[in-house]
């Protein structure tokens, strides 16, 4: 699959509005040629005394509707090329999403979310400036230093006058291209400092409550100071550049004024040339320069965000790291067992597996607990079930079918996760527990509410389920939150539940009796328990204890204690930590 980066699409689309507005621009500005041409030949005529009263009204009605006609198709000409700049940002920051919905947890792990916003706000932002206001200004600029070098040239002015006065102007160009790379280069590393800022404060304001906790703000606001200076020094440096730039141009500007009122000046007294004629030529020079001046800056514009286009297009040519198969066929985890043979597993860039050698089978409908200590590989296995990372190929099968060859769809579909720290979105609680099932019935969110235990805090809210968490609402308890996204688990029926450490956060009263509920909901339906205490898991029909990514121990709970072993021991030191808290 090849990318087609972001101007593609959006050019297919709208490149017939594009033609429009440059018509319309084109269009004024032959009609703004005329301007000086016109004055021209109404100062010959007031100085050769000819001039009637019939000629003032011709002449004035013809600027006006020099104005007029300037106005209209160039105001609409912009009015067009900034809609469609519009309708660019919609479109890219759709795509961008789109896009983003699809890269995997590792492409995650590695790019920050700071990172990601820049390309969201800054990039496209800075794109669309280039492309509609840079066209915008570009077409209109140089349809405008095209007819008033052509009306020059048709009008009587000498050639050499011209050349004269509009020498300087030629400059331009070349000051551009010397000083057009360094804008580019100490542009692309304010672009760098700020997302490094973003992603600081992005992951500073996540960590806001362990800050205030610890009492080390000052600290954090040094570092976030640091990054903010860094931005200073940069953008103090473009700033000096641009100034530059933007101060050159002008002069040269009038410096070519400067030539043609002295130039032409004396060509005029010597009588060279018509009065009517240096009027209109200094005109075109006045009218030349904010043409010239404007390229300038588009040139500007478009050095800053062709280093926003490129990052939009790699980023848009990255890969998902998961992929469907060319021969990917839906998988049915209600009847198919699960069998892991031989499954090693490393991260990428990690140097060593987390897991090793698994064999394992899970039939329908079992219940399987897993106990390790942390960073002893719980999660990673059960994220391959779900394919957030790929295993090797035949090392995980459901069915007949490796799990790389079923659908990504029927997979995440079958499977209910409910990770230890569920995240919960800024809306009701009722839309957070229908996450993946939009269209259900307020009686099923009720269940799922009851099973999860959740349902009577939720019911104490004055809103109750319509209750908003977050920004602009409030705020759960640990407890609360994991038993909330517990409940999203619950209402997706799954034909395989997934609790990774999932009741860690309650107390244990309440854990004994989710427990007991997912003993009686989950009756004949896949189950996979992953926690730290053994009374959450004991019930299972098996249980694997994992260590350093290796099955040491399997069996039902009562197997486990009777073997010597960590699950024992684990066991033990539970025990002896619930009997010294009832005081036995
Ligand atoms: N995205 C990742 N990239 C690289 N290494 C990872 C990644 N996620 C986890 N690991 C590493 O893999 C190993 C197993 O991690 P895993 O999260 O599976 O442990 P766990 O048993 O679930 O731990 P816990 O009980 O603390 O949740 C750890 O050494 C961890 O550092």
């Amino acid at each position: 699959m090849k990318s087609e980066g972001v101007l593609k699409p959006y050019f297919k689309q709208t490149w017939h509005i594009y033609l429009a507005s440059v018509t319309l621009h084109a269009a004024a500005s032959i009609i703004f040629a005329y301007f000086p041409k016109v004055l021209g030949d109404f100062t010959d005529k007031l100085k050769s005394g000819v001039l009637g009263s019939h000629d003032v009204v011709h002449y004035s009605v013809l600027l006006v509707l020099i104005g007029a006609g300037y106005a209209l198709l160039g105001g609409y000409g912009q009015y067009l090329v900034m809609y469609v700049g519009r309708l660019f940002e919609y479109m890219t920051r759709r795509r961008l999403f789109t896009h983003f919905s699809h890269l995997s947890e590792h492409y995650y792990s590695k790019n920050g979310v700071g990172k990601m916003l820049n390309y969201f706000m800054n990039d496209v932002t800075g794109v669309r400036e280039s492309i509609s206001m840079g066209i915008n200004q570009t077409a209109m600029a140089s349809m405008l230093l095209f007819s008033c070098v052509g009306a020059m040239i048709l009008s009587d002015i000498p050639l050499y006058l011209i050349a004269a006065s509009v020498g300087p102007l030629i400059l331009i160009p070349w000051i551009v291209i010397k000083i057009g790379p360094i804008i580019r280069q100490r542009s692309r590393k304010v672009q760098e400092s700020l997302g490094t800022m973003t992603e600081s404060a992005e992951e500073q304001f996540g960590g806001i409550r362990v800050t205030k906790k610890f009492a080390v703000e000052p600290i954090m606001i040094k570092r976030f100071g640091a990054y903010v200076d860094q931005i200073k020094t940069n953008q103090l440096s473009l700033v000096r550049i641009s100034s530059l730039f933007q101060a050159i141009v002008p002069f040269l500007g009038n410096l070519s004024l400067i030539v043609s009122l002295a130039y032409g000046g004396y060509l005029t007294i010597k009588g060279e040339i018509t009065l009517g004629n240096f009027v209109a030529l200094t005109l075109y020079v006045r009218m030349l320069m904010n043409p010239l001046q404007q390229i300038g800056n588009v040139i500007n514009t478009v050095q800053r965000s062709r280093a926003s286009l490129q990052r939009l297009n790699e980023l848009m040519a990255v890969q998902p790291d998961i992929v469907e198969a060319d021969n990917a066929a839906a998988a049915n985890l209600a009847k198919s067992p699960i069998c892991i043979s031989d499954l090693t597993f490393t991260y990428p860039d990690a140097p060593q597996p987390a897991l090793r050698h698994i064999d394992l089978v899970i039939q329908p409908g079992m219940t399987l607990g897993i106990v390790g200590r942390t960073g002893s590989g719980k999660t990673t296995l059960v994220k391959q079930l779900l394919r957030v990372y790929d295993p090797p190929a035949d090392a995980i099968h459901i069915g007949a079918a490796d799990i790389r060859e079923v659908t990504l769809e029927s997979l995440r579909n079958q499977i209910a996760y409910v990770p230890q720290d569920g995240f919960l979105f800024s809306t009701s609680i009722r839309e957070n527990i229908a996450f993946a099932r939009r269209q259900a019935r307020q009686s099923d969110v009720d269940s799922a509410a009851k099973q999860a235990r959740i349902y009577d805090n939720i019911s104490e809210f004055p809103e109750g389920f319509e209750t908003k968490l977050g920004e602009r609402g409030i705020t759960l308890s640990g407890g609360q939150r994991q038993r909330t996204s517990l409940a999203r688990g619950f209402i997706m029926q799954a034909p395989l539940m997934i609790l990774d450490d999932s009741v860690s956060a309650v107390d244990a009263v309440t854990e004994s009796e989710i427990v007991h509920t997912i003993q009686q909901e989950r009756q004949g339906k896949t189950t996979i328990i992953i926690a730290h205490r053994i009374s959450a898991l004991k019930h299972a029909d098996l249980i694997i204890v994992l260590n350093e990514g290796e099955i040491v121990q399997r069996g039902k709970h009562e197997e486990l204690l009777a073997e010597p072993g960590p699950y024992a021991e684990l066991h033990a030191i539970q025990e002896e930590g619930s009997q010294y808290a009832s005081g036995h």
